[in-house]
Formats: C-alpha cells, structure tokens, sequence
C-alpha cells in the first residue's frame, strides 16, 4: 500500500509494520483513503528513556523504559506497563495499537497506549524493582497524566508495582491523583473486580460464543498456556463453572490431565513451589506440547507469537480465547481460520480488563466506589455488547472474528478523528 506522505525518515523510525499489515485485512472492506490509513500506520507518539538505578550490589545500572501513544482521539491513551527482558519498542507499538482498537471495540472512551521496562524481574529483588518502577515513573510522569495517558498492569507487573508509580506520580505532583494508574489494591482507589476483570470478561464473551455454534460441548475440556494473573484466574472461573481444565502451564513448563486438575490445589502448589510442574497427578508437558494437545477450547494467556505458522496446523481446539495479547501471528490466524477454529481475537476476548480499568478511572475521578454487583453487572453489559457488535459483522460479512472486531474498531476511531476535524 503507497502513502502518501514523506515517508524516508520516519519508516524505519516509527512506523508500525505489524499494525499496517493487521489493518490490510480491513482496507478493502472499509476504502480507507490514504489520509486514513497514514493515520493508522503510525503511533502518535513514541518515548524511549535511559535511566541510571543504584542496585543492592552498590553498582549502578543503566535501565531503557519505553512508552507508546498510539492513538488519542477518544480520549486520553489507556495501557499496561509491562517489564520483559526482551521488550522491544516495535512489539509495543502494536500492543499500543491494540488497546486502541480494544477501546474502541468495547465503547470506552480512552485511546491505547503500551510501556515498560527491559528487566528480568526474576533477577532483581524486591527493592531493586520499586527503585526502577519509581525511576521510570520520574522519567514519564510529563506525559502521563488522568486525562493523558494512564497506565495499568500487564506482564510481569502487579498491583504492588501499581502502588510505586501512584506513589511516585502523586509526590512529583504533589498532590493525591488515584486517577493516575489503574489496578491498584482496592484500599488504593482500586475498582472491585479489576482483579480477575481479564479472565472474567473472556469468560463472558467464551459463554456467549459457545451459545452460537451448533455443536455442544458437554463438559469441555480446556488447555490454557500462563498460570499469572489472567491464566490463573481464567482456569479458576471455569474451573468453578464446570469445564474441566485439561492442561496448565507457566514458564516451566506444563501439566496435563484429562480428567481435569483441581485448580484451587494448583493454585497452592505454584505459591509453596513457584511453578505447576510436580503438581499429582498429573503429567508433565512442554508449553509447545500444551498449544496442539487435545482439547476443546486453548486460551493462550502467556506472551504474544506463541501460535505461528509452525503449529498453527497441529491445534486440535475448535475455539481459541486469546487472553494474551497477541498470541497468534497473521499467518497463523489467516491459517485457523482456513481450518475452520473459531478463534476470538484478544481485542475482544481480553477487554475485561481495560473495562474495568476505564471503571476504576470513573470511580477515582468522583471519589464514589461501586459495589461489586455494579462493577460485575456494567462488564458483562459491556462485554456482551461488545461480542455481538463483532458477531453481527461476522455474520453479516461471513468474515473472521478478529476482522469484524478490527472493523468495528477502525469505523469509530476513524469518525472521532473527523470530528476533531483531523481528517
Ligand atoms: N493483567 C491484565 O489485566 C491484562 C493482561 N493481558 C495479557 O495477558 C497476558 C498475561 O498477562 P498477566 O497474566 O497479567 O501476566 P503475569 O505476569 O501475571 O503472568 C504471566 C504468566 O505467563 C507465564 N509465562 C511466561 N512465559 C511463558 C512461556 N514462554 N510459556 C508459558 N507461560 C509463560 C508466566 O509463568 C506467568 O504465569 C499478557 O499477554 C498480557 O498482555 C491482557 C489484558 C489485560
Ligand atoms: O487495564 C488497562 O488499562 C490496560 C490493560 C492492558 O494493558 C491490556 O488490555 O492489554
């Protein structure tokens, strides 16, 4: 596709190539002009800082923390920090994107955004994490803002982490701004349900689309690859409704039993251990073992690329309910669909927890917390809505899931940027 801006210098600087080529599916249908699509190949704004932390050795360590501002034009950018060692600003941008696409899905009135930090957080202690979450919140803090930019948890960071960069942010400030950061522990501002909000909704939307498929599924058996924040509760909801959770994993490794795993249990044995793996009962599994191994439902909840072209054509599932971000490529996703899987696209399927983000934000901002009973009944309303917006595209265009949501999405994006008059 030819641009039709100057684009020499900023190519390799800041285009997204895997936005541009997610965004190619939907051209086509929506006859994009070459102003529009300009505007969506690109973030709005990318921040890379360097940034020196005094480490318990007595040595001082320089650290690189990114942040990226992919689109504002339904509000201030909303996204995870997330702390990986092999982070990368390109893989950013397009997470950046996809909270973009995610709000706009689900009809909140935030734009996406994405950060973090290059960190092993299995190699630092304690102290040395909250001193680089404090040193990159010092870095950021101008362009973070309630109404600008705010943050949440993602891979590898918590509600602790959450705690750091309110604290910081409010001491620069000097002043109390909860709106600032999303996920904190409810005694901190944090929203009922934010917790488990991620898994909850991709159960609600999983439930919704089992009702439209004609097969039934009695008992289904479910392999979910990441036993974090939104694998572990994810397996714990289901667990809890009756499906049996056939395969677990997390960077160890996984375990496998037919018969189901007690969750509750394995939920005890990864706090005493630190890992699934010795779990009775069950039978150890590598986690590319766990992604075609049979089952009726695969949530990877792990790291993105983790379904590509190489095993894409091994999956036995009939649905896949992507709670990571991005775990399946392009080439892989055009294949699961040729094979007839009903995959739902993580800009759908794990929006539960920008919802209830975007609900804690509403709470911090006119100081009036919800019960849980409200919080539980606006996401499943949400999450609903939102699944059958994408369904009804799906139905009425005979298209994949991912390309109806992605539709969706680009349509609002794209008339709130014409009514700012930017288009
Ligand atoms: N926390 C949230 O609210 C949201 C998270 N997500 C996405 O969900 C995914 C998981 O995030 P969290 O659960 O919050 O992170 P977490 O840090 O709590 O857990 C990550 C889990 O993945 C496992 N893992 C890491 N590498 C692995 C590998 N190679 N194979 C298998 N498992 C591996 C870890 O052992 C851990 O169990 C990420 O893709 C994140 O972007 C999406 C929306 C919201
Ligand atoms: O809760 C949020 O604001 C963002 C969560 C997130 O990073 C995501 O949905 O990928």
């Amino acid at each position: 596709m030819q641009n039709n801006i100057e684009r020499i210098h900023f190519d390799s600087m800041n285009t997204c190539n895997m936005c541009m080529m997610e965004l190619e599916n939907v051209y086509e249908t929506l006859v994009l002009s070459p102003e529009e699509i300009d505007l969506l190949d690109m973030p709005k704004r990318t921040f890379t800082v360097h940034f020196p932390v005094h480490m318990d050795s007595g040595e001082t360590k320089m650290f690189i923390g990114h942040r990226v501002q992919y689109n504002d034009a339904r509000g201030p950018t909303k996204g995870g920090i997330r702390y990986h060692p092999e982070l990368d600003l390109d893989g950013l941008k397009n997470l950046a994107f996809l909270m973009a696409i995610k709000c706009a899905l689900v009809n909140i009135p935030f734009g996406g955004s994405k950060g973090g930090i290059i960190v092993d957080t299995k190699k630092i202690s304690r102290g040395e994490l909250e001193r680089i979450t404090r040193a990159y919140v010092r870095e950021v803090s101008d362009i973070m803002g309630p109404f600008k930019d705010i943050p949440a948890p993602d891979a590898y960071t918590d509600e602790r982490v959450m705690v750091w960069i309110l604290d910081e942010f409010e001491r620069i400030r000097g002043r109390h701004v909860p709106a600032i950061v999303t996920g904190k522990p409810i005694e901190l501002g944090g929203s009922q349900v934010r917790r488990i909000s991620t898994a909850l909704g991709g159960v609600y939307v999983l439930e919704e689309a089992l009702q439209t498929i004609e097969q039934e599924m009695r008992s289904p058996c479910v392999a979910i690859q990441g036993f974090g924040n939104v694998g572990r509760n994810a397996a714990k909801i289901l667990h809890e409704k009756g499906y049996r959770i056939c395969a677990i994993s997390d960077s160890s490794g996984g375990i496998r039993n037919v018969n189901g795993i007690d969750i509750l249990k394995l939920m005890e044995h990864k706090e005493q251990t630190g890992s699934v793996l010795g779990f009775p009962d069950t039978t150890e599994i590598s986690n590319e073992e766990l992604l075609v191994s049979d089952c009726d439902i695969l949530i990877p909840a792990a790291l993105s690329k983790q379904i590509g072209k190489d095993n894409a054509a091994d999956i036995k599932a009939k649905i896949i309910l992507e709670l990571a971000n991005a775990p399946t490529t392009l080439e892989a996703s055009r294949l699961l669909a040729e094979m007839g899987i009903m995959v739902i696209p993580d800009i759908l399927a794990n929006a539960g927890g920008v919802v209830v983000s975007y609900f804690e934000w509403i709470q911090n901002l006119n100081q009036d917390y919800w019960k849980e009973e409200k919080v539980l009944e606006r996401l499943k309303y949400t999450m609903t809505t939102a699944f059958a917006n994408t369904h009804n595209i799906c139905a009425d265009e005979k298209c994949s899931m991912r390309k109806a949501a992605l539709q969706f999405a680009v349509r609002s994006i794209l008339h709130a940027e014409r009514l700012r008059g930017n288009l």
